[in-house]
């Protein structure tokens, strides 16, 4: 009839330099349909990936009469001087379109072997790393006869298996390869990093520090690591569905596992700006709202999907709902089949928002004064983790790394939780859950005791905490302005505190008091923010102060005003105000003046802290000090398999450096249930 119906193609991958569509493509669309436009016309829209199916001229399914017509012209030899054109234009689709009517009427083994390099080549730049490993494969086992291409193809493979991250696999061709052509540098070179990898998977030893200095660096954090699985496995956790638990005892600290992102989206703007991603607005049939990172992140998801076909099981695994899961694993026509709505779901329940580096979550500077939530990504093993407001695993991220460590002693069998996002107010826990959008009840502790208190409790435990927090901060300006004495505000503080410890029936190691922790911790920074409020409290107070609110942390600790300091047991390691590494650093500075004999150990629980709030302790004393030299702090045995650090002698308190560090770690200053995102947090 001569009409035109306009297809509308979601979640392709676009290149502008190599359209998708271009004159002369054929498309055959699976199960279309048509959809009305705002103008009263329809169009087709084709939402799933794997509903079109590009058909090539060599394609028995290309209707006869739109074939082109074979010319002289049309060699093996001039269809892969043109793949290798547009190979070097970066044009892949383009390129592997020549390289595969190349390979159609290739007349030698040979002229075959050439044209699978060239386009495994072209398979891999453009990241299909499972159709490079097959055409690789392939001319390694064609190229035999070959010497000089054997070698090339033996390279080619190793490359590919880098990139799939099989790097035990990599290391054996690449060991075979350099002992047959040991001139070979490059493929030296790659076993030398194939090593590297192999090491990390299996040890979880990690070069943490260029690890930092890379996710800074790189506009796209995507960091060349190897993943590592320590000592947990993927085990039914009854009611909460599957859940992560230890296989063995682990020790405060120690790696759980760090994983690499299966996928990751990043904003677009330069190094340092805050993300900023075109904002594509999409509702599915479901009735989700996705937008900016969420549409990117599906849209890298379904991408590595499409091209490493094996990789699709463990997606749709993912915990997704209600949404039916309607997929088969297998390829039809050729290609795996992808629902971009299972897609969305598996994103919207097991996404991460996540800064580059935890240290931008928990340091800023005057330069940097915005905390800043650079990507959102899923790692498949770390997605397996449930919540708990009382968790007893933290997790950190440098670049697309996430990194778990224990947040306490766990016996052997334990399951693991993190927070998804924690509640923000105690009043807030017997209203509407947070969890909501994940569809469970948390059952922890905290939870628990704040859903079964009494309302007359609850209604006195929110008006203690809201009149003393805003008492607090009226009484420090009243100090400040006028002359009333600190003494009183202190006074005053503390029966508040005690009256609202009273509404705990259970001790704070059963029930963390996470609140009256901020509040704490809140009026001891003020008093010891000089500058602001002179001369208002003494240290030897703000040392009583910050006790008590690691006690309300649910920390046992020994001692702690002068000759010993030792924690019995460790308390909830918390994120939002009173984290435990602000007190630990905050004492270690409070010791300096009223117990020198205690900063060392101040210092070491400080460090521990760190490393389980950032994955990592090799930055601990470059950003804490501030300098490059390492402070003081007696050496212990290294944690877990991470790297060990050299001991070095204990060296004096510097309190001028304390003071310029004090302008730069402002940890308590924020919120940071705010900063991970409305999904998990
Ligand atoms: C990211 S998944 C975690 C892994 C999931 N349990 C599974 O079986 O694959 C999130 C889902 O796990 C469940 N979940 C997580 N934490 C839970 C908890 N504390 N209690 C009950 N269910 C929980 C909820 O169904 C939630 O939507």
């Amino acid at each position: 009839m001569g009409d035109v119906l306009m297809v509308q193609l979601w979640r392709q991958h676009r290149d502008d330099r190599d359209p998708l569509v271009d004159k002369g493509t054929v498309m055959l669309l699976k199960e279309p349909y048509l959809k009305g436009t705002a103008d009263g016309k329809y169009l087709l829209r084709v939402d799933h990936v794997s509903d079109v199916v590009f058909v090539l001229d060599h394609d028995e399914r290309m209707p006869a009469v739109w074939r082109t017509k074979v010319g002289h012209g049309d060699t093996a030899q001039t269809w892969r001087v043109h793949g290798d054109k547009h190979r070097d234009a970066s044009r892949y689709r383009s390129a592997i379109k020549c390289y595969t009517r190349s390979l159609a009427c290739s007349p030698t083994l040979e002229e075959e072997c050439i044209a699978r390099i060239g386009r495994s080549q072209a398979f891999h730049e453009s990241e299909q790393y499972e159709a490079a490993l097959s055409d690789a494969e392939i001319a390694v086992n064609t190229g035999t006869a070959f010497r000089h291409l054997a070698e090339k193809a033996r390279f080619r493979q190793a490359e590919v298996l880098y990139a799939l991250q099989r790097y035990q696999a990599c290391y054996d061709v690449l060991a075979a390869l350099c002992r047959d052509s040991p001139y070979h540098t490059t493929a030296k070179a790659l076993l030398h990093r194939a090593i590297a990898r192999v090491t990390e998977q299996t040890y979880g030893t990690y070069p943490f520090l260029d690890m930092q200095a890379e996710a800074r660096k790189r506009q796209t954090p995507e960091l060349g690591h190897a993943t590592y699985i320590g000592p947990v496995r993927i085990q039914d956790a009854g009611s909460r569905g599957r859940g992560v638990f230890t296989t063995k005892p682990v020790k405060l600290g120690e790696l759980l596992f760090c994983e690499k992102a299966f996928a990751t989206s990043w904003g677009d703007e330069g190094l340092g700006k805050r993300t900023k991603i075109k904002m594509e607005v999409d509702t599915d049939p479901a009735g989700f709202n996705f937008h900016g990172k969420t549409v990117a992140e599906c849209n890298a998801i379904i991408r590595k999907m499409q091209a490493s076909p094996s990789c699709i099981p463990k997606v749709v695994d993912l915990y997704h709902g209600l949404y039916p899961s309607r997929l088969s694993n297998g390829l039809v026509d050729g290609q795996p089949v992808i629902d971009s709505f299972q897609i969305r779901h598996i994103v919207r329940f097991n996404s991460f928002a996540v800064p580059r580096s935890s240290h931008n979550h928990v340091f800023r500077t005057e330069s940097k004064p915005e905390f800043q939530t650079d990507a959102s990504g899923v790692w498949t093993f770390a997605s397996h983790v449930n919540h708990s407001c009382a968790y007893n695993a933290h997790r950190a991220f440098i670049g697309d790394f996430i990194i778990f460590r224990a947040a306490q002693d766990l016996p052997a069998g334990t399951e693991i939780t993190t927070w998804y996002v924690l509640p923000s107010q105690i009043s807030e826990v017997s209203q509407q859950s947070p969890f909501e959008t994940w569809g469970f009840e948390c059952g922890c502790a905290m939870c628990t005791e704040a859903k079964e208190i009494g309302s007359d409790v609850r209604t006195k435990r929110n008006a203690l905490l809201t009149e003393l927090s805003s008492m607090i901060q009226g009484q420090m300006d009243e100090v400040v302005r006028t002359t009333v004495s600190w003494d009183r505000v202190l006074r005053r503080v503390e029966s508040g505190v005690r009256e609202l410890e009273q509404t705990f029936a259970q001790s704070a190691v059963e029930v963390p008091r996470r609140w009256l922790a901020n509040l704490l911790f809140d009026f001891v920074r003020m008093g010891l923010n000089r500058p602001i409020h002179p001369k208002v409290m003494t240290t030897h107070r703000a040392v009583q102060l910050l006790l008590w609110c690691l006690r309300s942390l649910g920390f046992v600790i020994e001692g702690g005003e002068r000759g010993t300091l030792r924690v019995k047991r460790w308390g909830l390691l918390s994120v939002d105000g009173a984290d435990a590494m602000s007190c630990w650093l905050s004492l270690r500075r409070a010791y300096q003046e009223t117990a020198p004999e205690l900063v060392t150990p101040a210092e070491e629980y400080a460090r521990m802290a760190y490393l389980i709030h950032m994955g990592e302790d090799e930055t601990f004393s470059t950003t804490i000090e501030g300098t490059k030299t390492s402070s003081a702090g007696p050496s212990r045995p290294p944690l877990s398999k991470t790297k060990s650090r050299p001991s070095r002698p204990p060296k004096p308190a510097a309190p001028s450096r304390w003071k310029r560090t004090m302008c730069t770690y402002t940890p308590a200053d924020h919120d940071t249930t705010q900063l991970y995102s409305s999904r998990r947090d």
